[in-house]
């Protein structure tokens, strides 16, 4: 099937059945036009990273910027956000697959942030069949049939659609504008809203974002600015598409009410997204020989430098009027042994109490069995009130709580073979074009394992990268362990019924990325232009 495509646009893709409704000329002449418009100050902005990055390599520590001081120092409030979004004390995610889609909107959340991000492995099929599935669901006209005939369809009340569009360091490279790759996340997102935004607002939602992987205000202006002319083209009002911004860098964290201001006018507030954050930290500041985490396992959002992190997120949030969501444990459902299960249960009830205690609005899950154990934990907090964005939280946040990275022990072998056996695992599922798995009875996404292989990588680097038997962590030791780490994943793949064919290519960039001396700067990189 050919296309008729805007001047200057190529697709080098498949057009399989169906995306000829999603990639339209019109909606195909809309993405030509937002890249032709911002696409310089994308690249701009992925430059200002790289050379914060260098600067930050060379000792420069991140503080709250003296230019903004006016803004978190003056009185303003976020626009008022519309009923759709003001109960959010439950939101699962996932990514957009079919079946997957219909489970999360039938979970009984209150809304569901459909992924093409970390848990979504972004091959060509992957992103327009997601965009042809939501399309479907937007107009509930979604249906499916499993192998064994099982049919799924909508429930009469879904949860609330919200969207999220890749970050802005990933290109579509099957999408070239002016012989340029255009950005994945701008793809993403207009596709999305030319086609469904009026449609949403008829049925009273409306377009709907999670934006990732931020780590700047200016970053955040951008996705403003995106979201003003995208309104404007389309004839919506501005201020009728809502954002909810991940904070989930440790630059960002330094720039939490200037993200909410740049966005004032589309903001729904903030998320915490914890594993991203935990990468971040670790990628920031890996050439920093005073810092090294311990195994991820002990990571978890009770240590002092997280905690203070989502004490500070809720703080800024409720301060300017806006919610706070919670993010996402790693723990989910196990089926095949009770006693582990219902420790797993208790685990995400504690996780949700705890957010919910300390004035989160609302948080996130990644399986619909956990949608009743999280909405018990908001409920017993806020009794019938849709939210608690009256809650102010005190305290004073700042470098010396967010930049103490503690702990700094136990490294184990344990703790290494896991970064190694999950690496692999999950690059070769995303490879073969699944990217989200269960791995050892925990949910495993490109943000958990980006700390998986970023662990590796500073243990090796670092100084105080030794375990506790006080053997160092080598290249040596990394390469003997891939071998071993690397049969153990086809072991468990295989009984699972599944093929192997990818995880070779998969142990194989891990070692590169592990070890080379130039950290990648997201494993989705090099992941990215080793898939069709
Ligand atoms: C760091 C971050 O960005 S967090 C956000 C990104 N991560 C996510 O969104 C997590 C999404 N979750 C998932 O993909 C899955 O829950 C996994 C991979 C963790 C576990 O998957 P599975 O082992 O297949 O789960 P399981 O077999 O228990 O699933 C049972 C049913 O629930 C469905 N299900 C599981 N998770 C979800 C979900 N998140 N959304 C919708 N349906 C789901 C399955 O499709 C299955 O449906 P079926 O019974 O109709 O066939
Ligand atoms: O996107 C969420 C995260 O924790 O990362
Ligand atoms: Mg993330």
């Amino acid at each position: 099937m050919s296309l008729n495509l805007p001047q200057g646009m190529q697709i080098n893709a498949p057009i399989e059945a169906r995306f000829d409704e999603i990639l339209t000329p019109e909606a195909l002449a809309f993405v030509a036009k937002l890249h032709r418009a911002f696409e310089p100050r994308r690249r701009e902005l992925l430059q200002a990273r790289i050379d914060r990055q260098a600067r930050i390599d060379a000792g420069e520590m991140p503080d709250f910027l003296p230019e903004t001081q006016h803004i978190r120092d003056g009185d303003w409030q976020v626009a008022p956000l519309p009923k759709a979004l003001e109960c959010r004390r439950v939101e699962i995610t996932g990514p957009v697959e079919r079946k997957m889609i219909i489970n999360a909107f039938n979970s009984g959340a209150d809304s569901y942030m459909t992924d093409f991000e970390d848990s979504n492995s972004p091959n060509w099929s992957n992103q327009i069949q997601g965009q042809v599935n939501l399309f479907d669901a937007v107009r509930r006209k979604i249906s499916y049939t499993n192998e064994a005939g099982k049919e799924y369809r909508l429930n009469d009340k879904i949860a609330t659609m919200q969207v999220r569009p890749r970050g802005w360091h990933l290109d579509e490279k099957h999408v070239l504008v002016d012989g340029e790759r255009v950005s994945g996340g701008l793809f993403d997102f207009a596709l999305f809203f030319f086609h469904n935004a009026r449609e949403q607002l008829s049925r009273g939602f409306g377009p709907f974002f999670y934006l990732p992987k931020l780590e700047s205000h200016l970053e955040a202006r951008l996705w403003n600015d995106i979201f003003c002319m995208a309104q404007d083209e389309i004839g919506l009002p501005r201020g009728t598409i809502k954002a909810t911004v991940l904070l989930e860098t440790i630059l960002a964290t330094f720039e939490m009410e200037e993200i909410l201001y740049e966005l004032r006018e589309h903001s729904a507030g903030l998320n915490a997204g914890r594993w991203d954050y935990i990468f971040s930290c670790i990628k920031k500041f890996k050439k920093n020989t005073d810092f090294c985490l311990a195994n991820r396992a002990t990571i978890n959002m009770e240590v002092p430098f997280m905690r203070s992190y989502a004490l500070a997120l809720v703080q800024a949030c409720h301060k300017r009027g806006a919610p706070a969501i919670g993010g996402m444990s790693a723990l989910i459902p196990i089926k095949s042994d009770p006693e582990a299960n219902e420790k797993a249960m208790a685990g995400i009830r504690h996780d949700k109490n705890r957010d919910a205690n300390d004035g989160y609005d609302g948080g996130w899950v990644a399986h619909p069995g956990l949608v009743p154990i999280a909405m018990e934990a908001f409920t017993k907090v806020l009794g019938d009130r849709p939210n608690q964005w009256d809650k102010q939280v005190g305290g004073n946040y700042g470098p010396s709580d967010w930049l103490d990275f503690q702990p700094e022990q136990p490294i184990t072998e344990a703790g290494v073979r896991n970064n190694i056996n999950v690496g692999i695992h999950y690059l070769g599922s995303w490879l073969a074009g699944n990217g989200c798995v269960p791995i050892h009875n925990l949910m495993e996404d490109a943000a958990t394992a980006e700390i998986a292989r970023s662990q590796i990588w500073q243990w090796v680097v670092s100084p105080k990268g030794r375990m506790d038997d006080g053997r160092e962590v080598t290249a040596e030791l990394i390469r003997s362990m891939i071998p071993e780490e690397l049969a153990k994943v086809k072991a468990t793949v295989s009984a699972q019924g599944e093929q192997t064919a990818t995880y070779d290519q998969a142990a194989g960039i891990f070692e590169k990325m592990s070890l080379t001396p130039d950290f990648p700067e997201f494993l989705t990189l090099p992941l990215y232009e080793a898939m069709d």
